[in-house]
């Protein structure tokens, strides 16, 4: 792959692809760990001369506009943290991008709207995604793939752009790639590895891969109850994917046959709502009343997770165990951050909101070995998978 130092940026619009994709609570920004991740790239261009024009996405709003989803609130604190005015265009490929881009001058930034208002990003039809592709391509000279979240995601933004314009990766991507080889060659073992989280379908896949690598999978979030109704318990009111069940039932088979530990909850916090003033109390995993959600894994896994966590010396996290952004949800996420700091193992951890997690519960960042912006997009790399991303900067 390309790096910025082999662009001439002086002076040429560089697009650079970052993931912003941060949690916001109505347009305050809780978390803005992405932003931070992206300043170093923009720096770097800005004290070359480029004029740097920032693309990302927030959310998924499916190719419409809506307010909600808006960069506007990213755009103001991406400002205050580079300490200069970002221009913010109010669309993503339109009049206001193109007025935009062509009034930037040496070492200014602007950031265009949410890349996912328009239809053609996350198409799956290669003409429709090109014809956007195209669009945004007028909008710069060069290049720059510097979003690693998004680097799984065969998007225009991230992988038909880049065909269609000189381009290298940015120092974000290839820092991530950097550690997250050192997890693919060789990892120190035990090496285990914590899944949680809510994009349950999205990440089951991983396992398929995981089991031929790590020695133990501890399973919380949401993903654990696709693994209880496997098991043939009821689950109540929480987040299941019924498709999934029978690939699940593979994934438990084949665990056992490898002798790959399979690590699952024996008690959930469940509650009656999904809201932070829910009643709720602690069930066995087995026995989740119907009605009830499941909302964090209780204080019996919390301790058998920590156990379990404690001699491994490689772990990789990615998702929350629960819904820590409700305190009375959050002990499981807390429990699991604790234990990878005091098995003292290599630790990563991915995801943007496994990262706001630890975080947002107070622990240092220097605790762990590295926080990755990445939780699906590392979790793809680490099954070895093609990234469309990565593949489109390496061409
Ligand atoms: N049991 C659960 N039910 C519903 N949502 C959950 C549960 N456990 C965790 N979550 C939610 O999962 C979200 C994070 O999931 P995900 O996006 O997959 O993680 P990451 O961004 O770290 O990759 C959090 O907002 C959290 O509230
Ligand atoms: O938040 C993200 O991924 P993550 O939750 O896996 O860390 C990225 O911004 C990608 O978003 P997407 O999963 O909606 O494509």
């Amino acid at each position: 792959m390309r790096t910025i130092e082999d662009l001439d940026v002086a002076g040429n619009r560089v697009f650079v692809r970052a993931d912003l994709n941060v949690p916001l609570d109505g347009d305050r920004i809780t978390d803005d760990g992405r932003i931070r991740a992206s300043l170093p790239t923009i720096e770097k261009l800005r004290s070359r001369g480029a004029r740097v024009i920032v693309g990302a996405h927030l959310g998924r709003p499916k190719g419409e506009v809506r307010p909600e989803f808006s960069l506007r609130p990213v755009a103001a604190r991406l400002g205050e943290l580079l300490g200069t005015d970002v221009h913010f265009a109010a669309d993503t490929a339109g009049e206001s991008a193109r007025e935009v881009s062509a009034a930037l001058r040496d070492g200014e930034v602007a950031l265009v709207e949410n890349l996912r208002f328009e239809p053609g990003e996350t198409s799956k039809d290669e003409a429709e995604r090109g014809a956007f592709a195209d669009r945004l391509a007028r909008l710069a000279d060069l290049y720059v793939g510097d979003g690693f979240g998004a680097v799984h995601r065969r998007h225009a933004s991230v992988f038909d752009l880049p065909r269609r314009l000189p381009h290298a990766a940015g120092g974000l991507v290839f820092t991530e790639v950097g550690v997250l080889r050192r997890l693919t060659e060789s990892p120190e073992r035990p090496y285990a590895v914590v899944l949680g989280g809510s994009k349950v379908s999205d990440k089951l896949g991983v396992i398929d891969n995981l089991l031929g690598t790590a020695d133990r999978i501890l399973v919380g979030g949401g993903m654990v109850f696709t693994f209880l109704a496997a098991q043939g318990h009821e689950v109540g009111a929480s987040l299941l994917e019924r498709d999934q069940i029978p690939t699940v039932q593979e994934y438990l088979r084949r665990a056992a046959e490898r002798g790959v530990e399979f690590v699952l909850p024996v008690d959930i916090v469940a509650a009656d709502r999904f809201a932070a003033d829910a009643g709720h109390d602690v069930v066995a995993a087995d026995a989740i009343p119907a009605g009830r959600m499941g909302l964090d894994i209780g204080p019996r896994s919390a301790e058998l997770f920590a156990h379990k966590l404690a001699d491994a010396k490689t772990i990789f996290w990615n998702g929350p165990m629960g819904v820590f952004e409700m305190a009375p949800f959050a002990g499981g996420t807390r429990a699991v951050a604790q234990g990878l700091i005091d098995s003292g193992a290599f630790t990563v951890v991915g995801g943007g909101d496994s990262a706001a997690a630890v975080r947002a519960l107070g622990f240092e960042e220097s605790a762990f070995g590295h926080i990755s912006t990445g939780g699906g997009a590392s979790l793809e790399y680490l099954e070895g998978k093609n990234l469309p991303g990565i593949a489109a900067l390496e061409e």
